[in-house]
């Protein structure tokens, strides 16, 4: 039941993303040096307000993440020193703080928050691997299909899932918008990286 509500979201979303000009030029491997840094330099600043986020979701089990430093990621996008002094942008705070605001009571509206985040990059990165002649950017498609980043976005749903099922009641329509705008925040974000 839950997958039959969040997958038409998911699916319109990820198309429109799979078209932008940012997403195809890490598809074919052709990201000019500023564009990666631009990159770089905005995922790392929402990355760290990410984290945060989903260390006050109560009922996320508590994993080994140690495997997990989306930092790796970045690396596979051989970013130059200059990304430190790229700017954060207003769409990349305004993401950040749709993560952060609302009550943090709602665990359920809290991983709704999350999730298009976390799976967005896992079915993004599934799409690009097993290019004939291997990537550019191989390292960073390795990061988001390992096992460990899979294992994750299992996690969140399946926490969601419980939460569901254990409340008796299935997702609200003011919770599958909740869900579907962080898929358009997860757009914008991905709208603004110059190509
Ligand atoms: C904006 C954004 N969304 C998702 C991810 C993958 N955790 C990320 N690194 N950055």
């Amino acid at each position: 039941m839950l997958k039959t509500q969040l997958q038409p979201i998911q699916e319109k979303w990820l198309a429109q993303i799979k078209r932008l000009p940012f997403l195809q030029g890490l598809q074919q491997g052709h990201l000019s040096q500023i564009t990666r840094d631009f990159y770089v330099a905005q995922d790392e600043y929402y990355i760290a307000h990410f984290m945060a986020v989903t260390e006050q979701i109560k009922a996320l089990p508590a994993t080994n993440d140690e495997t997990l430093d989306e930092g790796d990621a970045h690396l596979g996008l051989n970013p130059s020193p200059d990304w430190v002094n790229c700017a954060i942008t207003d769409e990349s705070k305004a993401y950040v703080y749709f993560l952060e605001s609302g009550p943090k009571t709602d665990d359920v509206v809290q991983l709704l928050r999350t999730i298009p985040c976390a799976e967005s990059y896992y079915l993004l990165a599934l799409s690009m691997q097993n290019q004939p002649h291997g990537h550019q950017y191989q390292a960073w498609i390795d990061y988001y299909t390992s096992p460990a980043y899979q294992d994750a976005v299992t996690r969140y749903l399946a926490t969601l899932q419980e939460l569901v099922e254990a409340r008796g009641f299935s997702l609200q329509a003011n919770e599958l918008a909740i869900y579907e705008k962080g898929y358009q925040f997860e757009f914008s974000f991905w709208e603004q990286c110059p190509d």
